[in-house]
């Protein structure tokens, strides 16, 4: 099953409360969505994402199909049972991959023919082979196949691939009709160009899928281009259904987003700094690994409560990552993904108790932001 209630809208922005059932469990929105790319959010065990509050995580259809393909994954029993995690699973529909890791793609209308990343066998992925592969991974979420754009593109670049993921969408549809322990959202395009964002937006609309995602954002942009094409997107979305905008982010894109009508986000970015030891915190951004901390023995951060402020110091860390025990990426993984989750509970109180562009600009002055 699937349903989203919209629960509250701010007076002063476009920030919304929402709620997503789904036969794995409920989603408060505003949500941050942790990135388990390879069937597992990296260092992280499912408990461990359950305890700092992950309601729902992203996993990758295209890194899937490659290794452990989706044959093991069926005799499995499918993706929640293989990794164990009994909550809602998003999956993407491989686009973005294809069209981010592997090299000589090639764009057929009939889907994309690309070589493995991994051992440059030929591969190739159609909006029905990637509705497929959704299936058999049994995530609650699967997103339509489509072409990610590159940035910056042409106008004729944009509204040849828009078109085409049009049309792909409409293939996704016809193709998952009728399977109904999944729900299937369209992918909105049009780069940064306002006219083919409205073709897109109102074709994907009159499609009638069950979410909406606004995908070709988040490539490398500026955030303020980012925010306008997102303002200008969000505004030919039905209120009644749940947007999602892909690739998102640092605490300051999610609180723009959210100020845009954005109802969940996802990013590899929390998980994947905290690898290299830098570490989100109240005051900005610190890299654990600087000299600095060897003998400061406070917590990474003074107003966090996780597991590891409560259990470790700076110079504990510090020290993890400077012999690169595995422990370190560990508790700073741990911290970060706190810290966005905690963000995201916060700006959901925030938008109930009609404070959120406050909260938003008192967060903005400590964590440094303009
Ligand atoms: C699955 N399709 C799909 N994924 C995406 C993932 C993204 N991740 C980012 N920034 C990290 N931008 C994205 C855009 C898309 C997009 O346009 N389409
Ligand atoms: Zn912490």
């Amino acid at each position: 099953m699937f349903k989203f209630e919209l629960l509250k809208t701010a007076k002063d922005s476009k920030a919304r409360l929402g709620k997503i059932t789904t036969n794995h469990g409920e989603i408060e929105t505003p949500i941050f969505m942790p990135v388990g790319t390879r069937a597992t959010v990296k260092t992280m065990t499912p408990d461990e994402l359950k305890e700092i509050g992950s309601q729902i995580i992203l996993s990758n259809t295209y890194h899937l199909f490659l290794r452990p393909g989706t044959e093991i994954i069926e005799k499995a029993g499918g993706l929640h049972k293989f990794m164990n995690w009994d909550k809602p699973i998003l999956t993407d529909s491989g686009g973005f991959q294809v069209f981010s890791l592997s090299d000589n793609r090639k764009i057929t209308e009939e889907g994309v023919h690309f070589r493995s990343h991994i051992d440059g066998s030929k591969m190739f992925i159609s909006p029905e082979k990637s509705i497929d592969i959704q299936n058999i991974l049994g995530s609650d979420i699967i997103m339509a196949f489509d072409e990610c754009a590159p940035y910056p593109a042409s106008h004729e670049y944009i509204d040849d691939s828009m078109r085409r993921t049009l049309r792909w969408a409409k293939r996704c549809k016809e193709h998952h009709k009728n399977i109904d322990n999944q729900t299937l959202f369209g992918i909105i395009q049009g780069g940064m160009y306002k006219d083919l964002r409205e073709i897109s937006a109102r074709e994907m609309v009159d499609m009638d899928f069950k979410g909406y995602s606004i995908g070709g954002l988040s490539v490398g942009e500026p955030l303020d281009l980012m925010n306008d094409i997102l303002d200008f997107t969000t505004d030919f979305m039905p209120e009644n259904k749940p947007r999602y905008l892909m690739g998102v982010g640092s605490p300051d894109y999610l609180f723009e987003a959210v100020e845009r009508g954005i109802d969940m986000a996802d990013c590899v970015l929390p998980t994947r700094i905290a690898r290299n030891g830098t570490v989100l915190t109240h005051k900005g951004r610190i890299a654990i690994k600087n000299a600095v901390y060897k003998e400061d023995f406070s917590r990474l951060d003074e107003d966090c409560d996780c597991y590891t402020c409560k259990n470790f110091s700076k110079a504990y860390i510090r020290h993890l990552f400077n012999v690169d025990e595995i422990l370190g990426m560990r508790l700073a993984t741990i911290h970060n993904l706190y810290f966005l989750l905690q963000t995201m509970k916060n700006i959901r109180d925030s938008i109930k108790g009609d404070y959120f562009l406050e909260y938003k600009n008192d967060f903005y002055k400590k964590f440094g932001y303009k």
